[in-house]
């Protein structure tokens, strides 16, 4: 741990000396369906990519080329045999601990709602800390990755709670586990219109159900209109269904893992 205070955080360029070290983060955002990776040269991106929690070559390649100098930070909700196989192998290639961010009390003028903040999906937390630096207003975060996660933080900071949702993937598979008729081999695209086949009325349901979950959400929970943040895989296209504006940010996870970086290394 101690080893982390040493290295330059949020590295802007005027933090680095002529001549001096040039800074590497390496940043992974490890979701339930595959690992997303960008990195970082003096804060500028350089690469970025997505594998398979298990594809040790892929890893091998991003690890390798780093030496002891680089960071690496991960957002993970992986289990923790990911998190001490991933350990291990970046110091046995590159010499470097990684860091994992944690879901805390509070970070980057957010505070926690649950009881048990560790409890709390790190992504999401992360996620809201990066929308929180980019809007004091109401917000509503939406993650749409393998699960559909929908979180409320009020103009202050406070998150006012969340919601957890399987994603459209998983909700197919559930439809296809638990029945006998619901089969089809067209390829068909998220839409509202009522289905007139099999595989309309699958792929249609879902996009209503997600784009539902987050009207709902919103209407719910009364208020002031909260500003809209996407992130995750389907975010764009549910963002685009919703059509109630908001940004798509893709790095929203990345963003927030800086923030909480900032804070935790420069205390
Ligand atoms: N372009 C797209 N349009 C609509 N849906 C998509 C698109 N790409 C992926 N999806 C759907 O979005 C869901 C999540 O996709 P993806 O695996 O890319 O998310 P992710 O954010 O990387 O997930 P995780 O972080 O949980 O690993 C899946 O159900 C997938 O079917
Ligand atoms: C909900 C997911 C799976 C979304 O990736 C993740 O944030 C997670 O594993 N959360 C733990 C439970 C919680 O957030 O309360
Ligand atoms: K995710």
């Amino acid at each position: 741990m101690a080893d982390h205070h040493r290295i330059p955080v949020h590295i802007r360029r005027r933090d680095i000396p002529e001549g001096g070290p040039v800074s590497v983060c390496l940043q992974l955002d490890v979701g339930n369906s595959r690992v997303k990776w960008r990195l970082l040269e003096q804060g500028e991106l350089r690469d970025r990519g997505h594998f398979g929690h298990h594809d040790s070559a892929a890893k091998a390649r991003l690890l390798e080329p780093l030496g002891p100098e680089a960071n690496i930070w991960v957002s993970s909700v992986a289990g923790p045999e990911f998190e001490r196989e991933f350990t291990a192998l970046a110091e046995r290639l590159c010499g470097v601990s990684p860091w994992f961010a944690r879901s805390t009390a509070r970070a980057g003028g957010v505070a926690n709602s649950y009881a048990q903040p560790s409890r709390m999906g790190v992504d999401r937390w992360l996620a809201m800390l990066g929308a929180r630096q980019r809007s004091r207003e109401r917000l509503c975060v939406v993650d749409a990755g393998s699960a559909l996660t929908i979180d409320i933080v009020s103009a202050a900071g406070q998150h006012e709670g969340g919601y957890i949702i399987p994603g459209p993937a998983l909700m197919e598979r559930a439809l296809l586990l638990d029945t006998d008729r619901v089969r089809f081999d067209e390829d068909v695209s998220y839409a509202l219109a009522p289905g007139t086949s099999t595989a309309e009325a699958v792929r249609h349901g879902i996009a209503l159900a997600q784009v539902g979950a987050v009207a709902a959400a919103i209407a719910h929970n009364g208020g002031e209109q909260p500003t809209l943040f996407f992130c995750g895989g389907a975010g764009e296209t549910l963002r685009q269904l919703l059509d109630r504006g908001g940004s798509y940010l893709p790095d929203l996870v990345f963003e927030g893992l800086e923030v909480q970086a900032r804070e935790v290394f420069t205390d």
